[in-house]
């Protein structure tokens, strides 16, 4: 099993637009409702695809009620963590040539009871059946400190689990510390650790092994159109795969890459794989809906090892 936490978990609508124009008003080409935050995603890719998984998240109010219903009708378990602010709703406005705008919402703020009922509940699962991984995913809303995530990899371990960790800014360089077993920064992310614009795959692989330097064991790096890296004990590898239609949506391809990368046992160049195979199909279905296995086409992934550095990155 897989257990997922969410701090700050979200309703997100989608609005599609055929071109956003600030200041104007824009009718709607269509529009729609998912569940969201990162781990959130994660388990909706895992139990599109047969995955045991469990997501840990704290509702609350209105839209926490309604983020259950919808977990539920996904058939996704849920461990909740009630708090007294309600959930988040994030908005992304999805353009016809596939240019995605996103305004988050920062998140109700948590109390210190309630960041630790759901530390409590974040490791609950692996009472009742053993985990592979936990993976703490996404931003941290008001009044939880950046040392959330290295609190949980230190518990994750103390439950007999490998820790995984996808988020950004100090809650990402404090879990370091922690020495967690996966990281799984973006472009972005990477150049905001490594301090540096990220150019070429080369640029990539030096922020990614910085990473293993100040505490992560693997570092899976997403290049969104470029695919991904993985960097490890082992070395380096790269991987990517053509996209078979437009893009819909990039909202959750990072989610659905951490998926497809768990799923297939969380290390070495044939999870590299499914992550790559996992977050293209993402990116070729509207809002942040999660590929099953029918969308999803791994022979199409081509993996390397000892990459080319002076590829430029799109
Ligand atoms: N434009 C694209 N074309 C092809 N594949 C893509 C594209 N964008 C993303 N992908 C695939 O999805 C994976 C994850 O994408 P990306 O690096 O954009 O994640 P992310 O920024 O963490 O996304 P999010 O935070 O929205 O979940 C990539 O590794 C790649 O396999
Ligand atoms: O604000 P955060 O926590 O960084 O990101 C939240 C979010 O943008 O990430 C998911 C896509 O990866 C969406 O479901 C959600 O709206």
């Amino acid at each position: 099993m897989i257990v997922t936490v969410t701090a700050n978990p979200s309703l997100d609508r989608t609005i599609a637009v055929d071109r956003l124009r600030r200041g104007e008003i824009h009718r709607a080409a269509s529009d729609r409702v998912d569940p969201g935050g990162k781990g959130v995603n994660v388990s909706r890719a895992l139990v599109a695809n047969g995955h045991a998984t469990r997501a840990v998240l704290t509702t609350g109010g209105h839209a926490g009620t309604e983020l259950l219903d919808l977990l539920g009708e996904a058939g996704v378990p849920v461990e909740e963590v009630p708090v007294s602010q309600g959930v988040r709703s994030n908005l992304t406005i999805a353009e016809a040539d596939g240019t995605v705008t996103k305004l988050n919402e920062s998140g109700p703020a948590l109390r210190p009871t309630e960041i630790e009922e759901l530390l409590v509940a974040a490791i609950a699962p692996t009472l009742d059946r053993p985990a592979s991984w936990i993976a703490g995913c996404g931003s941290l809303p008001p009044g939880v400190g950046p040392d959330f995530y290295a609190l949980l990899v230190e518990r994750t371990r103390n439950a007999g689990a490998r820790a995984a960790v996808d988020t950004s800014g100090p809650a990402f360089a404090e879990s370091l510390r922690a020495r967690p077993d996966l990281v799984k920064p973006n472009r972005d992310e990477l150049a905001e650790a490594a301090r540096t614009p990220i150019a070429t795959l080369g640029d990539a692989v030096r922020a990614a092994q910085a990473l293993r330097d100040q505490g992560a064991s693997a570092v899976l790096a997403s290049l969104g159109a470029d695919g991904a890296i993985l960097v490890d004990a082992a070395g380096v590898h790269h991987a990517r795969a053509p996209l078979a239609g437009p893009v819909a949506s990039t909202v959750g391809a990072g989610d659905a890459a951490l998926a497809g990368f768990l799923a297939a046992g969380g290390a070495g160049p044939d999870a590299l794989a499914a992550a790559v195979a996992w977050g293209t199909a993402a990116v070729a279905l509207p809002g942040s809906i999660m590929p099953a296995p029918a969308d999803i086409d791994l022979a199409a992934v081509e993996v390397t090892a000892a990459p080319d550095p002076d590829l430029v990155l799109r």
